[in-house]
């Protein structure tokens, strides 16, 4: 290495320069693909790299050999070079060859953004389940691209840092790989079953779950902190959560329901991610209500919302009942405020207003729970009563000559599959009234 430039924080065993291919086909939206190098800079710095600096390459298309042109990689290299960069992390996925080619000419370590979110990953995780999610992604990513030659072959599955799978694992062959990933499947599969179990059992219990989704960093961490005072892990960075946390959130009604924070979604997430994380994901398909999350005071919240939506939709969970959230408008001026729309019902917040959070906790009863509504029952019949207790929560009670008044807020679902019994209850009642009433009268 040459002059290296004062500015470089020594210490940092990653030091590296972001590079971008825009191709002919992505020029025609170039803010999304400016914004993704962008993001790269963000997942770099969370993963611990120090970023020296970020190219660009416009191109008719990518080059099959080097990803970037030939030009391109020289002036990388001289780049690198000039300032000490030890590593060239490319914003979009590499095949094998392209790294090994990459690696070979610049003679520096080679990552793309799957690799790169894929340790950031595998830094983060924290549970069984995340641990072995993580493991499965970065086997399932590296398996095509080995090309069994040792050294590109530990370094392709280095990673930054240390994170990548360990290199006593890499030495051996593509059978072991593939051996490993069969283990990891069926470990996944038994802790998914646990899970699976453990969230019917509460869904017997008639408990209402709601899960938080959303980008990365739009603020669902918080929200859960906010509304059921967790201590969870809130950073202003990407990917600050990674397992899933649940906790009971009480709503003014005083019923406790569950909610559930889940990883935040990022545009051009691997697809071994999505689909090695579809269990935890699946806790938003499970869910009574899903709270979408959005960061308003993001220039590309629309972006945003697109990418939650497909992540959702690939899911299967698109037809949920949604609500979405509009978070941060604290950081948003009055007419940017204005501006903010969704399909379906939504909510304008910022999750360090009371107030704010109020009127959330009264909008997911709502959304969860029908309206309320008054019944009379007749005094003498008890098995009648206690049907109100099974539609939802009885709020207040009164009592009046032949009846029992009951004023409930519904459970929907609950609710409609009784609501016949107690509309005949109610008639019984008013034919029985209107007897007695004709019977007075004479
Ligand atoms: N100004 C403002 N900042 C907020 C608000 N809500 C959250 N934040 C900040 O946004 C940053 C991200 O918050 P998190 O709660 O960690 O975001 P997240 O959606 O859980 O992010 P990931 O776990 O990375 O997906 C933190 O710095 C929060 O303090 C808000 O209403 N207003
Ligand atoms: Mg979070």
């Amino acid at each position: 290495m040459k002059a290296v430039s004062h500015t470089v924080e020594q210490d940092v065993a990653d030091r590296a320069v972001l590079v971008s291919l825009v191709t002919q086909k992505q020029k025609k939206n170039e803010e999304l693909a400016e914004y993704s190098l962008y993001e790269l800079v963000q997942l770099a710095e969370t993963a611990g790299v120090a970023v020296l600096d970020t190219m660009t390459q416009y191109k008719e298309s990518k080059d099959t050999k080097w990803f970037i042109g030939k030009g391109k990689v020289e002036e990388l290299k001289a780049k690198l070079e000039e300032l000490g960069g030890n590593t060239a992390i490319f914003d979009q996925e590499l095949s094998g060859a392209q790294v090994r080619n990459l690696e070979a000419a610049l003679d520096v370590k080679i990552i793309d953004r799957t690799q790169l979110i894929l340790d950031i990953f595998a830094q983060r995780a924290k549970t069984r389940e995340g641990i072995i999610q993580v493991e499965l992604a970065q086997l399932t990513y590296l398996l095509p691209r080995l090309s069994g030659q040792g050294k590109n072959l530990s370094r392709l599955g280095g990673g930054i840092g240390t994170r990548g799978p360990g290199e006593s694992k890499l030495e051996t062959d593509r059978r072991h790989i593939r051996g490993r990933i069969d283990e990891l499947k069926a470990q996944l599969a038994e802790v998914t079953r646990h899970r699976t179990l453990h969230r019917e059992r509460r869904k017997k219990s008639g408990v209402f779950q709601v899960a938080l989704v959303g980008y990365t960093n739009a603020g669902k961490s918080t929200l859960l902190k906010q509304l059921t005072q967790a201590d969870v892990y809130i950073e202003n960075q990407l990917f600050a959560t990674l397992d899933l946390t649940s906790r009971t959130m009480t709503l003014p009604s005083g019923k406790e329901i569950v909610i559930t924070d889940t990883v935040g979604f990022i545009q051009n997430l691997p697809h071994d991610l999505v689909a090695a994380f579809r269990a935890t994901l699946e806790e938003a398909n499970e869910a009574d209500l899903i709270l979408h999350v959005v960061d308003s005071s993001s220039d590309m919240r629309s972006e945003h919302m697109r990418v939650v939506a497909e992540v959702l939709e690939e899911l299967g969970a698109h037809q949920k009942e949604q609500l979405t959230i509009f978070n941060k408008i604290d950081q948003c001026s009055q007419e940017e405020q204005e501006l903010l729309t969704a399909p379906g019902e939504f909510l304008k917040i910022t999750a360090f207003s009371e107030a704010n959070l109020e009127l959330l906790r009264n909008t997911i009863q709502d959304k969860l729970m029908g309206d309320t509504k008054t019944f009379r029952i007749p005094a003498n019949r008890g098995d009648h009563q206690a049907l109100m207790y099974r539609i939802g929560d009885v709020l207040e009670t009164d009592v009046n000559e032949d009846a029992m008044v009951f004023k409930v807020r519904l459970n929907k679902e609950d609710y409609a599959k009784v609501a016949y019994q107690l509309t005949a209850y109610e008639e019984q009642l008013a034919q029985h009234e209107a007897g007695h009433d004709e019977g007075e009268n004479q």
